[in-house]
């Protein structure tokens, strides 16, 4: 009897501990494993939120390069346009309150960046982009705000909401990738990886 080689792993590596991302790509019956890495998400003053997320986006996929594999990292954040500083994860219910009201009724931008690495060559192949949607609040009062506070939902999201659960209700339009909001630019990213012929 012939012996089987063991299954050799999947190439994709999603260096994350987002369930939400680890969701998307499973959605997209792309196969990958997820190694989650420990990285230094600090904003530095005066950085614009695009090149903050790209900046983060690389170097959680620098933390996870390995032989022979394709890394995948992204990172997500929420800023509003004539307002430097990004709305990063709220720290307390407070500030969760604050972000959303300065939400509220008007529009604000998501931006994802990825980041992905293709080590199987000879040289680390870095293949970077970023995309962004802008999503629109409705007007909410402070009892309203208090009501999605108390889902817990705000807790570990950018910007202190999550479209894809009760802050759908919050939001009245989105001009863009809908996937990009939750944490993963699913076409572009699965594009990408056809390109590399991995999934
Ligand atoms: C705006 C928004 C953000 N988010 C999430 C996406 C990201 O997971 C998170 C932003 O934090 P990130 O730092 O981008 O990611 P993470 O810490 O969750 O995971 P990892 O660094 O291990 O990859 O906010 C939603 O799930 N829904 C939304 O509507």
């Amino acid at each position: 009897m012939t012996e089987l080689a063991p299954p050799s792993p999947p190439i994709l590596v999603l260096a994350s501990a987002s369930p939400r991302r680890a969701e998307l790509l499973r959605s997209a019956g792309i196969a990958f494993t997820q190694a989650p890495v420990d990285c230094d998400e600090a904003w530095l003053p005066d950085e614009r939120a695009p090149a903050y997320v790209e900046r983060v986006a690389r170097a959680k996929a620098d933390l996870a390069l390995r032989p022979g594999a394709v890394v995948l990292a992204a990172d997500t954040t929420v800023w509003i346009e004539d307002q430097v500083a990004p709305l990063m994860k709220a720290e307390s219910r407070e500030e969760a309150a604050t972000m959303l009201k300065r939400l509220a009724g008007r529009s604000h931008f998501t931006t994802t960046a990825v980041a992905i690495a293709d080590t199987r060559g000879a040289e680390v192949r870095w293949h970077p982009f970023a995309v962004t949607t802008r999503v629109w609040f409705r007007p909410l009062t402070a009892a309203q705000i208090g009501r999605y506070l108390d889902t817990q939902e705000w807790r570990d999201k950018a910007g202190a909401y999550g479209i894809q659960g009760a802050a759908a209700g919050l939001v009245r339009q989105i001009e863009g990738s809908y996937t990009n909001v939750v944490g993963l630019p699913l076409a572009e990213v699965v594009e990408l990886l056809e390109k590399l012929g991995v999934g």
